[in-house]
C-alpha cells in the first residue's frame, strides 16, 4: 500500500533535495544491514523529500536482486514516512522487474530505472524495457537518462502517453539540446531532476532548464551544506552558489577526479572522515587511497561543512 499518488509522488520531490544513501557493507563486502539503516534514519532526519535506495551511489549495480530488495526494505523501516523511499531497478528487462516487484512489497513509493547492461539501447528497446516495468508494477517510476539508455523526447511523450505512473525523468548526461527537446516536448507532465556527477556542480543552470532538484551524494556525509546549498540554487543566489562551488564543491571535484569510479568512493571516504563510516566500496570500484582521504579530511574540516554534530570527530 503506497501513501502517494503518482501526481502526487512528482509533486513532493520536485519540492526538495534528493537523498541518494550510499549502501554500507562489511570488510569482506556483505550488506551491512544495522549500519545501512542507521545512515539512513539518520539522512531521513533531515529536510529531504525523498531517499533512493540502491541508487548510483548507493552501488544498486553491484547488488543481487535479493540483496537489493533487502536494502530496499531496510530503507523503508529506517526512513520515517515524510521521506518516501524509492528503489532502483537495473540490468536485464527481467530483473528489472523484479527488482520493481520486490520494490513494491517492501514499501517503496516508487522506483527509478536506472540504464540496462553493456549493449547499446535504441529507443524501442527502451520503451520495450520502461514499459514492461511500468507495466509489471504499481509503483510510480522516474527513468534515468545516462550511459547506455538515452531517452529521445519523443521515446519520453510515447511513453508519458501510455503508462500513468511514468512521473520522471532524472539526466546524467547534461545535453542542452536533449534536455530542451525532452523538456519542451513533455512539459509539465513530468518533474525533472538533476543527477550528474556531484550535481551541486550544475545545479544551477539546470534550474533554468526546469530541474527544481537534483540527487545530492554528498547529502550522505554533509547534509547541512548540502541542504543550504540547494536552497541557495532554489533562491537563484547565484552569489551564495559560486562561494559555497569556490569553498567546497570545486576542491571536492579535484579529489574526486583523482581515480576512476571515485564519485562513489569518494562519499564513503566522506562519511570515514566523518566518523560515520559504512565500510568499503565493491570492487570493481576502489576506496580512495589514504592521501585522498587525508586530503578529504582537511578539506572538510577547513571549509567549515563538517555535520554539526560530527564536527569535533572530522577535526580531531
Ligand atoms: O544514482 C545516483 O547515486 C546518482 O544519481 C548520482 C549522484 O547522486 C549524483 O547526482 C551526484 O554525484 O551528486
Amino acid at each position: 500500500m503506497t501513501n502517494f499518488t503518482p501526481a502526487e509522488l512528482a509533486e513532493h520531490l520536485k519540492g526538495g533535495l534528493l537523498s541518494f544513501p550510499a549502501t554500507a557493507f562489511t570488510p569482506d563486502f556483505e550488506f551491512d544491514e544495522p549500519t545501512y539503516r542507521d545512515h539512513v534514519a539518520w539522512q531521513a532526519r533531515y529536510d529531504v523529500a525523498g531517499l533512493f535506495a540502491a541508487g548510483g551511489t548507493g552501488e544498486g549495480f553491484s547488488l543481487t536482486p535479493e540483496e537489493n530488495a533487502r536494502v530496499v526494505r531496510a530503507a523503508v523501516a529506517a526512513s520515517r514516512p515524510e521521506v518516501p523511499v524509492l528503489g532502483s531497478v537495473g540490468g536485464w528487462t527481467k530483473n528489472a522487474v523484479a527488482n520493481a516487484q520486490a520494490a513494491e512489497a517492501a514499501g517503496a513509493e516508487g522506483v527509478l530505472v536506472m540504464p540496462p547492461y553493456l549493449t547499446e539501447c535504441s529507443q524501442q528497446g527502451l520503451i520495450a524495457h520502461v514499459g514492461a516495468v511500468a507495466e509489471a508494477t504499481r509503483l510510480p517510476l522516474i527513468v534515468y537518462n545516462r550511459a547506455n539508455a538515452v531517452y529521445s523526447a519523443d521515446t519520453v511523450v510515447t511513453l508519458a502517453d501510455r503508462y500513468e505512473n511514468f512521473i520522471g525523468f532524472k539526466d546524467a548526461l547534461g545535453n542542452i539540446e536533449q534536455l530542451a527537446k525532452v523538456t519542451a516536448k513533455a512539459g509539465d507532465r513530468l518533474f525533472y531532476l538533476g543527477g550528474l556527477p556531484t550535481a551541486e556542480t550544475y545545479a544551477l543552470p539546470l534550474l533554468q532548464m526546469g530541474m527544481s532538484t537534483y540527487s545530492s551524494a554528498m547529502f550522505n556525509f554533509v547534509p547541512e551544506f548540502a541542504l543550504e546549498f540547494y536552497r541557495d540554487v532554489r533562491a537563484q543566489d547565484r552569489t551564495a552558489v559560486v562561494e559555497k562551488l569556490k569553498r567546497f564543491v570545486l576542491p571536492y571535484l579535484e579529489i574526486r577526479d583523482r581515480g576512476k569510479g571515485f564519485g562513489v568512493s569518494i562519499v564513503k571516504g566522506g562519511l570515514q572522515a566523518i566518523g560515520r563510516p559504512v565500510g568499503p566500496v565493491r570492487p570493481p570500484l576502489h576506496d580512495l587511497g589514504a592521501q585522498d582521504l587525508e586530503d578529504l579530511k582537511a578539506l572538510i574540516a577547513e571549509a567549515g561543512v563538517a555535520p554539526a554534530a560530527d564536527h569535533e570527530k572530522v577535526l580531531a
